[in-house]
């Protein structure tokens, strides 16, 4: 070989990324290229020394080129270099015109970015694969009412199977039920049953949410300078983006009496009238509206006015609690557990003793109840099963006041008998927790309980029923009566 080609020959070796190394047909090694030094941190010198010391010495486990050199053919071999590094070690054979082997050139293809690509692979393969599945649950539209609501109770399925010629005609609804039974969502349905659904909104105000000083310009709207602090230009009201369509008034028993006139003139004239305003505006409006009291004694009291409660009670529709309509317990829980499982991306089931529960289960707080339950088990499942210990302590206690309830005559040999003490607690404790649920305001549960409030509130302190306090009102109350102890 001429002293160029020779040169340009070694140029062409080192500018290679692969380590090089050539054997003689003995297995010394004649040359290798830099990156050969560099992939496999051999620390000395190797030209003149034979591969067969390299293993002796513990620099290599096993030699590609003693391979070649015995078989006479090309053999790739996955070898760890005393660098750390794993290559992938190729051993080419190369004959002279009589086929004796002269030498054997080794490639070493360094593994480790090899490595880390085929790892790269497999995240964005994982992702891709996550993608896809957020893809595949993803629904552009927000599920409408009809989509969301689960009914298996005949009492239910009746008002399910009314709604439709209810949402046809124009007249006012009343939704009568206990807070979290599903009031708002029976209401959405009308409107969704309506042809006000094509041209108009559905717009729910909470009454017992907005202050009274602020109610009637948010329902009605303002003129501008209407009061103090008020916009220049005026503001339009709940109302008005009601027009067309419907208007939810949730808990509707709480409208103070100077705006229930108000309402009642909106109701006859179709027309509403602005804070400041003098000029009435023509409405057209669908009024759906709703409440958990007693409307008729209210008018009794005078609390509500009689004129009003007979123009919002046209169409009656009573939804039962979730204690007396059991039967839906099981569809809404697994339609709850689909819906959460899909949003926390989990897999979860129930076994049979903890469905069980939630059966018992009386469901104070009804659907939302349910509905909350469900969420917190599936947001803290660590297996794929939820079991009865993982449901919260109040239901899983629920089952022990079942039987102590039992007040079937007829065995009364089979009921467990528990100390007296215990069964007085538990009872007081599923009265207390079940009557400030359902009433949501201390007064009324208390009343109801036929204790006074004081009492309520150092029962609930030796029970520990704070938690259960779920409103602001309640909470404050409790506290103090923390901090008075
Ligand atoms: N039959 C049902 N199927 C599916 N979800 C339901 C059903 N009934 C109620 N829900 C759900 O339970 C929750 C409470 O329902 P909703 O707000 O309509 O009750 P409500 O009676 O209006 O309560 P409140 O009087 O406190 O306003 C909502 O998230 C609702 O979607």
């Amino acid at each position: 070989m001429s002293q160029c080609l020779e040169m340009t020959f070694r140029a062409m070796i080192s500018s290679i990324s692969d380590g090089i190394y050539i054997t003689d047909s003995e297995g010394y090694c004649t040359a290798h290229n830099e990156a050969f030094q560099r992939i496999t941190g051999i620390p000395i010198n190797v030209v003149g020394r034979n591969v067969r010391t390299l293993i002796d010495d513990n620099f290599i486990s096993e030699s590609a080129s003693l391979e070649v050199i015995r078989s006479g053919q090309r053999v790739s071999k996955v070898t760890l270099f005393p660098s750390g590094c794993e290559a992938l070690v190729t051993g080419n054979p190369s004959f002279d015109e009589e086929g004796n082997l002269i030498n054997v050139v080794c490639e070493v293809r360094d593994l480790s970015e090899l490595n880390t690509l085929k790892d790269e692979l497999k995240r964005a393969k994982q992702l891709n694969k996550q993608y896809r599945e957020i893809i595949r649950n993803y629904s552009p539209t927000v599920p409408n009412a009809t989509q969301k609501i689960t009914v298996r109770d005949p009492k239910m399925q009746s008002i399910l199977d009314e709604l439709p010629r209810i949402g046809d005609s124009d007249a006012t609804v009343l939704i009568y039920g206990e807070s979290g039974v599903g009031k708002g969502l029976i209401a959405s349905l009308l409107h969704e049953h309506s042809s006000r659904s094509n041209k108009g909104k559905f717009i729910k105000v909470d009454c017992s949410a907005i202050p009274s000083s602020l109610i009637e310009s948010e329902l009605f709207g303002y003129e501008g300078g209407a009061f103090t602090g008020a916009r220049r230009e005026g503001k339009s009201g709940l109302l008005d983006q009601a027009n067309h369509g419907t208007a939810f008034l949730d808990e509707i028993g709480e409208l103070p009496l100077f705006l229930q006139v108000k309402l009642l003139s909106v109701l006859q004239d179709h027309k509403i009238l602005r804070v400041g305003g003098t000029v009435p505006l023509e409405m057209d409006i669908r009024f759906v509206c709703a409440t958990n009291r007693d409307l008729e004694k209210m008018v009794d009291e005078g609390t509500f006015r009689k004129d009003l409660y007979y123009r919002l009670n046209v169409i009656p529709v009573a939804i039962p609690p979730l204690r007396e309509r059991k039967e839906d317990i099981f569809g809404l829980t697994l339609s709850f557990l689909e819906r959460f499982c899909q949003k926390y991306h989990r897999s979860l089931s129930f076994v049979p003793e903890a469905m069980d529960s939630l059966y018992e289960y009386s469901w104070p707080g009804n659907v939302r109840e349910l509905e909350n339950v469900v969420e917190r088990l599936v947001v803290l499942s660590q297996t794929g099963l939820i079991e009865k210990a993982d449901l919260p302590e109040k239901i899983r206690r629920a089952n022990q006041a079942v039987i102590l309830l039992d007040t079937d005559p007829a065995h009364p040999k089979e009921r467990k008998i528990i100390p007296l003490k215990a069964a007085v607690a538990v009872t007081e404790r599923l009265l207390i927790e079940g009557a400030l649920q359902q009433y949501n305001h201390l007064g009324p549960a208390a009343r109801a309980l036929g204790i006074d409030i004081s009492t309520l509130l150092r029962k609930c302190k030796k029970l520990g029923i704070s938690r259960v306090a779920e409103s602001a009102e309640m909470r404050l109350s409790l506290r103090e009566v923390e901090i008075e102890k």
